[in-house]
């Protein structure tokens, strides 16, 4: 894979949807994911973003999009979750995906590494693999960005300690971020409407990416039921 031939002007001004079900969700299954992969690719996605080998594996059988591969692994006593060590990284980059996203929080890792420790070693190790940076503030995201990341990412940001409770899609980021940002920002977390993903693209982002309000079925039918409630409430 080349850095260069550049998937990230692939996925420029596309929506990337993020087709992901875990194991405690229903629709958990590689099969379901390649669907809902083509799905998004028949209604107009320019990339997908997936979790694990084995979904990404049927992904790649049924769209030939530009694919952002994350692991979701949960360690004990530690709350880094997206693609946490170097073995999660070995293990899509032996699949093979055009970009990878993990965790570039400042929080302490499983092996008790920081992201500017691990990160030197990656870049090491796979010199020519595109990597994005999923971060929850901005003084993440410009670290990351100097620590030699392809792209930024706001998927963490009202998930981490520091921004627990702020109200998502987080256009503030967004904003400092595509200002700021030495290297291209991707918004991701939180988008639930058309119109706050053309709101994500008006402020310059590279790309957008939509999960839950896409691919989340439970999810979805719960925000319904909730305005429903309500009203009758
Ligand atoms: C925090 C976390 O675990 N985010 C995950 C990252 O891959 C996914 O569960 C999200 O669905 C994805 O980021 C897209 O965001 P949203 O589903 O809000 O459109």
């Amino acid at each position: 894979m080349d850095r260069d031939n550049n998937m990230l002007s692939k996925i420029q001004d596309k929506l990337v949807v993020s087709c992901q079900a875990l194991p405690e969700e229903p629709l958990h299954s590689p099969f379901i994911m390649g669907r809902m992969a083509y799905a998004a690719f028949l209604g107009g996605a320019g990339g997908i973003r997936a979790n694990s080998v084995e979904d990404i594996h049927e992904i790649k059988k049924h769209v030939d999009l530009p694919i952002i591969g994350i692991i979701k692994r949960v360690y004990d006593d530690c709350d880094v979750f997206i693609t946490p060590t170097l073995k999660e990284i070995d293990e899509l980059c032996a699949e093979g995906v055009d970009m990878i996203a993990l965790d570039a929080t400042d929080r302490i890792r499983p092996d008790g590494s920081t992201i500017s420790e691990l990160f030197p070693m990656i870049r090491e190790k796979y010199k020519n693999q595109l990597f994005m940076a999923d971060c929850s503030t901005y003084e993440e995201a410009m670290k990351a960005a100097e620590l030699g990341f392809d792209c930024v990412g706001t998927t963490l940001s009202g998930y981490t300690e520091a921004t627990k409770g702020k109200s998502l899609p987080d256009f503030e980021l967004v904003e400092k971020l595509v200002k700021n940002s030495s290297v291209p920002v991707i918004s991701e977390g939180g988008i639930s409407t058309p119109e706050e993903l053309k709101r994500m693209y008006e402020l310059g982002v590279n790309a957008a990416v939509v999960g839950s309000a896409i691919t989340r079925p439970m999810d979805i039918t719960k925000r319904f039921m909730k305005a429903v409630r309500k009203q009758e409430g």
